[in-house]
Order: structure tokens, then C-alpha cells, then sequence
């Protein structure tokens, strides 16, 4: 269980101009079958912008949004999983200088494609740790560029998009409430986003551009198809579970689903038809225009859902997270009023 209230102040993204699939195919940077097995549309490319710099402006309109004053900040957590500009350097602080201006501890969190999820689990403990602390930011921010990640090539179940977005979250009142937020992990599938590469001194020590399927077929080979399948299953079952039940609520309860912004035939495995969810009822439609924005999935179908009015007073909402490691986060939260920034 959490620790006392939580409330959501406020969301913010910062996403680039999109490129469509069907273009890619066309100039052969995407292969058909990934497009046909993905489904996807689109996917937000960086023409330039760097992670921190995409995530400082989405923490810049969440806190807008949120009328959130510097001192008002006790806690900035940033999450991202690939390259952030500089090689030893640390990019919540920058998102701390140029977006927050305050000196309250900013760290980040290295979860790969759960890490915002697993951020916002993290603040709320660090939140009820202390009555004198009141609101923190969580960011997000990833660039999946070449030459050492191919947004189309590097995994070929998800289609990488880049962008920035931000929650800010207080234990005192925001639009919404998090009735809850659990977090499983399942260290022994780790191997399956490293195979049988060796560690290396530097990164793309044994690589140029990284490659997944690779870490996901010498993983396979050694620990079965089935086997690994049902491990995954298990993990994102119990972490359902264990949001819900803490949340006092059943599955048929929620009223929208914030699903990773993975491909279709992955999203059909692992939700659509596991749970037995509609995809109307998720951000799907809408992700597969946007790509894997890495740790930034559920802040962004959030912010999408109650911009876009899909999501109103009353309406719950279940946010999943999944990344490798395995760990998985799920969070019900409840929306209690309309933003003032909601689309007019
Ligand atoms: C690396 C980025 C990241 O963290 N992504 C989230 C974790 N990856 C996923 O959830 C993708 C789905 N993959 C899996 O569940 C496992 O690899 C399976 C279970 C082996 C199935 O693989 P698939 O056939 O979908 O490629």
C-alpha cells in the first residue's frame, strides 16, 4: 500500500513533428513486415532537440499548468533510458536548473521503459516520508537517434518515437487522485536486453547500433519461448492485480486504459487479449501516431486522455508501465475535476 494521498497537479508533453511509417517503408529506413506486425502510423522525431532539453519542456508546461512556484517542488526525479547528450553528466539537474529553479534534491531514474512509472512510485514515498514535503516533479525524456539507436531496426515489436513529458504530483489536491501504484519486478529475465554480449569498457564496445532482437534470441535460445512468455504474463498479472486490489477496485471498474506505446501485435498479446481490454477504451488510436516514447508512455496517453476530454470527472484510469529488467508499474488513478487546460 502507498503512503496517504496523492494527487495529480498536473501532466505535461513536449513532443516533435511526426514521420510517417508509410514514408519510411518507402525509403526503406522501415521494413513492411515491421509496419504490418507494428501497425503504427507514425512516430515523433527529434530534429534535433536533446532528451533533457524535450523533458525541461514538458516540466515547463506541467508546472505552468499547475501554477506550481519553484519552492513549491521538494522532489525532481527524471527518467529516461537512452543517450541524454553527454557521456557522464547528469541530466535531472539540468531539467532541475532550466525548468524547476529550486535546490530540492533531483535524481534520476534508470529503469528503462518503466522508469516514469517507477518514479512516480518512488515519490509518493518520498512525499509521505515527510508532512513537510508537498509536491515533486517526475520528467521524462529520450532521443532514440542513429548512429547508435535505430528507431525502426533496434526492436522490432516497438516503433521508438522522441519527446519529453512530465507529471507534477502533491499530496495535498490536483485534477486527479492516485488511489494507487504497485511495482513488480522479475530480475531473472534481465538477460533478455543484454544475450550473450560480453560486458564491454565504453558503450557500443561490442556493437554500433543496438540491437535488441539480438539480446532477445541468444536470451530465448537458453531460456525457452513458453517459458519466458508466461514469466512476462505472470509479472504484468500480479502487478494488475496488486494496483487494483490496493486500489479497492476490479478491472471492470476502470473506464480507460494508458497502455506502452509498444506495437500492435504486442499490445494485442500482452493486454488487448490477456485482459480482455477494448482497444477503443485505451490510448492505442492514439499512440500508434506517437511511437515507444521510452520511460514517457503513461504521462503522455495521460495528458492525451483528459486534454482530449476522453478522460472527465469521475472516470478512472489504469497507467501501465513495462520495461526491461523486467519490472512492471501499474497506478489507478481517479479524475476529479476538469483542467483548466483541457481542449475547449
Ligand atoms: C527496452 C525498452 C523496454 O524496456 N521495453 C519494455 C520491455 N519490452 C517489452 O515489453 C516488449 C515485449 N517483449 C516481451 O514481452 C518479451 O521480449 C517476450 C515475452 C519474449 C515477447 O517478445 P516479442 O515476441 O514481443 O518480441
Amino acid at each position: 500500500m502507498n503512503g496517504g494521498e496523492l494527487y495529480i497537479r498536473a501532466t505535461g508533453t513536449w513532443l516533435p513533428p511526426v514521420e510517417r511509417l508509410a514514408d519510411a517503408v518507402a525509403d526503406g529506413r522501415c521494413d513492411a513486415a515491421v509496419a504490418r506486425s507494428t501497425r503504427m502510423e507514425s512516430v515523433t522525431v527529434s530534429a534535433g532537440e536533446p532528451a533533457p532539453e524535450m523533458a525541461a519542456r514538458a516540466a515547463r508546461t506541467a508546472l505552468e499548468r499547475a501554477a506550481a512556484e519553484p519552492g513549491d517542488i521538494d522532489l525532481v526525479l527524471h527518467a529516461s533510458f537512452y543517450y541524454q547528450g553527454f557521456d557522464l553528466w547528469a541530466p535531472a539537474s539540468y531539467v532541475q536548473r532550466t525548468a524547476v529553479g529550486n535546490q530540492c534534491p533531483a535524481l534520476e531514474v534508470r529503469q528503462v521503459s518503466n522508469g516514469g512509472m517507477a518514479a512516480l512510485d518512488l515519490a509518493w514515498a518520498y512525499l509521505a516520508a515527510d508532512p513537510a514535503r508537498i509536491a515533486a516533479l517526475v520528467s521524462t525524456g529520450d532521443r532514440f537517434c542513429p548512429p547508435g539507436f535505430d528507431r525502426w531496426r533496434s526492436d522490432p515489436g516497438t516503433v521508438y518515437g522522441d519527446g519529453g513529458t512530465a507529471l507534477v504530483v502533491s499530496r495535498h489536491s490536483g485534477f486527479a487522485r492516485v488511489r494507487s501504484v504497485a511495482t513488480v519486478s522479475a530480475p531473472d529475465l534481465e538477460g533478455m536486453h543484454r544475450g550473450d554480449d560480453p560486458f564491454g569498457p565504453a558503450p557500443f564496445s561490442h556493437r554500433d547500433v543496438v540491437d535488441l532482437e539480438a539480446h532477445k534470441r541468444d536470451f530465448l535460445a537458453g531460456h525457452g519461448v513458453a517459458p519466458t512468455v508466461a514469466r512476462v504474463a505472470a509479472a504484468q498479472e500480479s502487478v494488475v492485480k496488486q494496483a487494483l486490489a490496493d486500489a479497492g477496485l476490479g478491472l471492470a471498474d476502470i473506464d480507460r486504459f494508458v497502455l506502452p506505446h509498444l506495437g500492435h501485435r504486442r499490445l494485442h498479446v500482452a493486454y488487448f487479449a490477456k485482459f480482455g481490454i477494448d482497444p477503443e477504451r485505451t490510448t492505442w488510436d492514439w499512440s500508434r501516431t506517437i511511437g515507444h516514447l521510452g520511460a514517457g508512455d503513461p504521462f503522455a496517453g495521460l495528458d492525451h486522455l483528459v486534454t482530449t476530454g476522453a478522460l472527465g470527472p469521475g472516470d478512472t484510469c489504469l497507467l501501465f508501465g513495462v520495461g526491461a529488467g523486467f519490472s512492471w508499474s501499474c497506478a489507478v488513478v481517479e479524475i476529479l475535476n476538469t483542467p483548466p487546460w483541457r481542449d475547449r
